[in-house]
């Protein structure tokens, strides 16, 4: 079962969903389920950290497709009123430094929020390999790791960030080798 899945699954009220995106690959992969919950007739709103021409080229190529479908992308704001559900893409194993500024004010609100977080990957601030918090972090109810659980999230520190743990199939693993 994918990110999505999850989402779906029952445990998050949908009513009202906000996917907090950063710009690096993270973002893009919320973008992506933003999407898919949007084709499921999810009411989904998009907070993205900066501006939408500084985006990977993955996360651009996701902007492009949400705005074809007329999904609602605002700057990111700490007024987080009225979302029953945050999924949390803001950063993901691309966190290079400790989460300061704005970026800690806006995961304060997060986790100030009555809001359930999912988050995608990791949680943002959370050092995925010492499951050590960088600055802010998010806590989430639950996150969905992709290929394999990093190495910080069984970590009894970590594990008070990840909320409970899915790790999803995206086809990669550990012991990937190429012969040729
Ligand atoms: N690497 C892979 O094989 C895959 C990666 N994927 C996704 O891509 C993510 C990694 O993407 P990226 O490498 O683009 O990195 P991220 O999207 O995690 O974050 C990178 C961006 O955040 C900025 N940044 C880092 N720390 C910051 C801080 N403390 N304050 C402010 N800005 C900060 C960086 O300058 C960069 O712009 C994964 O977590 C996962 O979600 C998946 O799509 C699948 C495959
Ligand atoms: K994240």
């Amino acid at each position: 079962m994918g990110a999505t899945g999850r989402l779906l699954n029952g445990n998050f009220d949908l009513s009202k969903v906000l996917v907090f995106a950063g710009t690096g690959n993270n973002g893009g992969d919320g973008l992506a389920i933003a999407r898919m919950l949007h084709v499921r007739g999810v009411d989904v709103t998009v907070m993205l950290t900066g501006a939408e021409d500084h985006t990977s080229t993955e996360t651009a190529q996701q902007l492009k497709i949400l705005h074809y479908y007329q999904i609602p992308v605002i700057p990111a704001s700490t007024d987080l009123t009225g979302y029953t559900t945050i999924v949390d893409a803001i950063f993901g194993i691309g966190l290079d430094r400790p989460v300061e500024g704005k970026f800690a004010d806006w995961i304060n609100a997060i986790n100030a929020s009555s809001a359930k977080v999912f988050s995608v990957d990791v949680p943002s601030g959370l050092n995925a390999d010492t499951g050590e918090p960088q600055g802010a972090t998010v806590k989430a109810t639950a996150t969905s790791s992709f290929a394999y659980a990093k190495n910080g999230f069984v970590t009894d520190q970590g594990k008070q960030y990840t909320g409970q743990l899915y790790v999803e199939d995206i086809g990669v693993y550990l012991d990937d080798h190429y012969e040729g």
